[in-house]
């Protein structure tokens, strides 16, 4: 991908009163009582607002959190608003849509500086569309565009990519920058042997990777939700466990695939189990093999951490995205747990320990293990895009330097 224009290259004439749309990635973990469990997107996205707000932007953060279906409260942004306004000691203003009158009014009255925070984008279907039309009005709310959400660099929606097209100039925020200049050496040239760790739950958008993955590394390791398609393709009972009924012709291809590659993938040997999706739901541990109807896979199991661990041991980089269980219940973070203090050792021997993803970077903060890897990003998907070697929409779509 060519240099993109960068914030930095902004003088302060150029922003000064201006309205700045910044697209953000805010798709924070929450709570069951939408408390943000976890806030380094919310961190990650300061350096960029406060030289904007430095030299008197007037900005007009955008972003997603989940993916709704049509308005729906349980995802709206308000949860974010107030560690954002701590860490950027102003008050951020939160509006009530991510287009029309009202929205209008709210930035016609910010301040040189002041910040006002659109509702979640994805609450019109339009946006993951691509909707020129939707583009166009969140295009008609700003003079300029910045792109500081990598986590989302890989769609090609409304806000990310459409709006490129009615802004300009439309340039890279710093973290955007900052995840690219590090992703982009350490993925396209990576130190060998390198084993790719796949888990969570986006399986329909992350199966497809492993295909190219195969390519590029010499051991793969899944877990999460991930795993439970390639049991049932191999003939095993899943029980109620996560599967995509229509990715099993994919999986086994992926396993023959794998073994004419050379590819070391190793696939859990044992699982922990439940009898319901609860964080007090019974457990016990299984052969992969032996899932009895009515139970679901809710971790890897203790041999396959020996297993991966051992795997891990020869390696020179490791990228991870995907936690290997449902960690937010305790029960069944150990696999997730174990694979962070293992990165987290070999991080420490010079392995290169690359960390992506939303719900994979809450998985290793919340072990307090974060500052022993080599990189956090901010992206799952989009780093592991990156890896495949694919451009990111979202960043094509910016102004070449
Ligand atoms: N076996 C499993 N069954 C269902 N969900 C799982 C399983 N293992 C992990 N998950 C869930 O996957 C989610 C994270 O997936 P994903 O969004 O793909 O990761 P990331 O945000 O790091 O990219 C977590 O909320 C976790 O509970
Ligand atoms: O959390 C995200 O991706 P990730 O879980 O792959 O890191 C991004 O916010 C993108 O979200 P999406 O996968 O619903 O488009």
């Amino acid at each position: 991908m060519a240099t993109k224009r960068s914030v930095g290259d902004l003088k302060e004439a150029d922003v000064k009163g201006k309205r700045v749309f910044v697209r953000v990635d805010l798709n924070v973990p929450l709570d069951e009582n939408l408390k943000v469990t976890d806030d380094t997107r919310i961190r990650a996205t300061v350096p960029t607002i406060k030289y904007l707000m430095e030299r008197g932007a007037r900005i007009i953060l955008a972003s997603h959190l989940g993916r709704p279906k049509g308005v729906t409260p349980k995802y709206s942004l308000k949860p974010v608003v107030p560690r954002l306004s701590e860490l950027l000691g102003v008050n951020v203003e939160m509006a009530n849509d991510s287009i029309g009158e009202e929205v209008e009014k709210s930035i016609a009255a910010l301040p040189n500086g002041g910040i006002v925070l659109l509702e979640n984008v994805r609450f019109y279907k339009e946006e993951e569309k691509n909707d020129p039309e939707f583009a166009k009005k969140l295009a008609s709310l700003a003079d300029l565009y910045v792109n500081d959400a990598f986590g989302t660099a890989h769609r090609a929606h409304a806000s990310t990519e459409g709006v490129t097209k009615f802004l300009k100039p439309s340039v890279a925020g710093f973290l955007m920058q900052k995840e690219l200049d590090y992703l982009v050496g350490a993925v396209t040239n990576p130190k060998k042997p390198f084993a790719a760790i796949v888990g969570g739950s986006k399986v329909s958008s992350k199966i497809g990777v492993i295909e190219s993955l195969l390519e590029k590394v010499d051991i793969l390791i899944l877990g999460g939700g991930m795993i439970f398609t390639f049991y049932k393709a191999q003939g095993y009972s899943v029980g109620s466990s996560l599967v995509e009924e229509d990715k099993l012709g994919l999986a086994t291809s992926l396993l023959e695939k794998a073994k004419s590659k050379g590819v070391s993938l190793l696939l859990p040997t044992d699982v922990v189990i439940a009898d319901k999706f609860a964080a007090d739901a019974d457990s016990k541990i299984v052969p992969a093999s032996g899932i009895p109807d009515g139970w679901m896979g809710l971790d890897i199991g203790p041999d396959s951490i020996k297993t991966f661990s051992g795997a891990l041991e020869s390696t020179k980089t490791i990228i991870w995205n995907g936690p290997m269980g449902v960690f937010e219940f305790e029960k069944f973070a150990v696999g997730t747990e174990a694979i962070a203090k293992k990165l987290a050792d070999l991080s420490g021997t010079g392995v290169t320990t690359i960390i992506g993803g939303g719900d994979s970077v809450a998985a290793v903060e919340k072990v307090g293990l974060a500052d022993k890897m080599s990189h956090i990003s901010t992206g799952g998907g989009a780093s592991l895009e990156l890896l495949e070697g694919k451009s990111l929409p979202g960043v094509l779509a910016l102004d070449d330097a």
